[in-house]
């Protein structure tokens, strides 16, 4: 390997110096980047900034993200994931060396760990290359300092640029380096002006026939106090036909982070958030998590209750699959001698509601699974022409191939405004593909394409409720010596070790009418994640418990 030169080795050796890693700390780039409480985070976040930078120079100069976030954890905790130059998630090939990085015990060490994955991947260190990398950060107390950290070993690569984008959602960052590549308007700004337009732009095409519905304009969002509520008042002005609210906006004093609010918390604890009460029944509310790439919708049920009636991901999903379907069913129909051929797919993981899975596999879907992770859907979705994906939790996206947008906007210019044509559903399908993020799931985009499609179709919060109605389940965390001697497969549907777990599991299942259960190591926590499923709530509680006291027994409960 050429010699990289003295100034790069020093330069590496001086970073390593700054944020030594404390003696027993490991850190795992695990479902999500590296997590832990913010004050713990400065080696492991200064190591991601060498990563970074080594992948934009590995990528030919390409620019490359770094997001400091803990998303949905508490305000304490901080983060770090890599956002790779298509926009993406960084590529898992690199995920071990990154964890390899972040643990490496001594400056000497991590230099030898950087000069040796430079080799294996044909990296050429100080010579005249050029590495760029976009940062941002959310609203976290110890984001500023780590973002800091980040830029130090950004510069530990000689030759790296790192770019501050500012104060951003997790999406905004993603998009920015995704369009940042693609030779396209890349700003916060930009940004602003493609989902205001395409979203207006959606509006418009609106079946005339179905006028304007008053009732339906008002939305409520709970903004996790984080960073979403705060750009979501910034846009707000120029959003048509919406009339917004943000709650738990993250302005100064509103509240704290996460803290009983935020999509994560509604959608496990199925209460209202802080600051939503008696006086919201009836109102359709939509809650985002602290970093913004996540989104769930809530209806508040009665003044005297505060449980809530949750549209969650698998429902978010439902409805932009139908609105697409409808759109690509007239495209094709007969009388249009099938104009778009469209491979047309979805994708879930095990923790999709049962019943919205038969729903969709109903409509004739394709409906695929992968693993947790939204690095492992979103991988999925891009195999087809338009790739649905979300998780249960909110976080998901619609996904239209490059190819499949260019035979869409031919098509498009093609189709006259006469009578039969589909142009109207050919303009949609494009405006909902600039309005969507195609680089990761996006709250404020995606609610507004949630808002787009319930104009369209004039449907109340109810009706899409009523799409189906969800099965029972129930969700456990156990905690076990060695979660990792879980091991799975068929998209963590079943246990192939330790052996005889999955047998258990299913003498269990039988019992249980509509009974489904998996068990699966947590990507992000130490625990094994049970869940079940069944036709009432005590079923789903009492498989779950059977299924977690067998984990316990064979796994060795701590
Ligand atoms: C059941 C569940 O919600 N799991 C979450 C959680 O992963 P686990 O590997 O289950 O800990 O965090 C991931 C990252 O945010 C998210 O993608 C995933 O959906
Ligand atoms: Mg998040």
């Amino acid at each position: 390997m050429a010699d990289p030169g003295g100034s790069q080795r020093t330069a590496l050796l001086a970073a390593a110096s700054l944020f030594p890693v404390p003696d027993g700390a490991t850190f795992s780039y695990g479902t999500a980047g590296f997590r832990a409480d913010g004050s713990t985070m400065a080696p492991a976040v200064c190591r991601a900034g060498i990563v970074a930078a080594l992948r934009s120079v590995k990528l030919g100069g390409a620019a490359v993200g770094l997001v400091i976030t803990a998303s949905h954890n508490p305000v304490g905790d901080n983060g770090v994931k890599i956002v790779d130059a298509d926009g993406g998630m960084m590529s898992q090939a690199w995920e071990p060396f990154s964890d390899a990085l972040a643990n490496a015990p001594t400056p000497d060490a991590l230099l030898q760990l950087v000069l040796q994955f430079a080799k294996d991947e044909g990296i050429t260190l100080g010579g005249a290359h050029s590495a760029q990398v976009l940062l941002a950060r959310d609203t976290r107390p110890t984001g500023e300092y780590l973002l800091d950290v980040a830029t130090k070993g950004i510069s530990a690569i000689v030759g790296s640029v790192a770019l501050d984008m500012g104060i951003l959602t997790t999406p905004q960052l993603h998009w920015m380096v995704r369009n940042k590549n693609r030779g396209l308007k890349a700003s916060e700004a930009d940004y602003f002006t493609q989902i205001t337009e395409s979203f207006r732009h959606l509006l418009e095409l609106t079946p005339d026939d179905k006028g304007i519905d008053e009732l339906n304009e008002k939305l409520i969002v709970d903004g996790a106090n984080g960073i979403g509520g705060l750009k979501l008042e910034q846009i707000k002005p120029n959003l048509a036909r919406l009339d917004i609210l943000v709650r738990n906006s993250g302005k100064e004093g509103e509240g704290i982070l996460n803290e009983r609010c935020g999509a994560d918390f509604v959608q496990k604890e199925k209460v209202l958030p802080l600051g939503f009460g008696p006086n919201d029944v009836g109102v359709r509310c939509a809650s985002f998590d602290g970093d913004a790439d996540r989104l769930v919708y809530f209806h508040v049920t009665s003044p005297s209750k505060t449980s809530v009636d949750l549209v969650d991901g698998d429902k978010i999903l439902s409805l932009f699959v139908l609105f697409i379907r409808e759109q690509l069913d007239i495209i094709n129909g007969k009388d249009n001698k099938g104009l778009l051929p469209t491979r047309f797919g979805v994708v879930q993981t095990a923790y999709a509601n049962g019943a919205s899975t038969e729903f969709l596999k109903n409509l004739g879907l394709e409906v695929v699974f992968t693993s947790t992770g939204v690095k492992y859907l979103h991988k999925k979705a891009l195999e087809y022409d338009i790739g649905v994906y979300f998780e249960a939790n909110g976080h998901g996206t619609v996904l239209f191939n490059d190819d499949f947008v260019s035979r869409l906007e031919s098509l498009t210019a093609r189709l006259s405004e006469a009578a039969g044509s589909p142009q109207k559903q050919a303009l949609r399908l494009l405006a909902t593909s600039q309005l969507i993020n195609q680089a990761v799931g996006d709250a404020i985009s995606g609610m507004l394409l949630v808002e787009a499609v319930l104009q369209h179709k004039r449907w109340s919060f109810q009706n899409w409720c009523d799409l189906y109605t969800d099965l029972p389940s129930k969700q456990l965390k156990v905690k076990v010596e060695d979660r990792t001697a879980i091991v799975t497969t068929d998209a963590e549907r079943k246990v192939c070790q330790p052996s005889g777990l999955q047998e258990l599991i299913d003498k269990e299942v039988v019992n249980y009418s509509h009974g489904r259960c998996f068990v699966r190591p947590s990507g992000t926590e130490d625990v094994v994640r049970v869940y079940a499923e069944a036709s009432t709530v005590e079923a789903a509680e009492s498989l779950a418990k059977s299924v977690a006291r067998h984990v316990e027994r064979i796994l060795g409960f701590c």
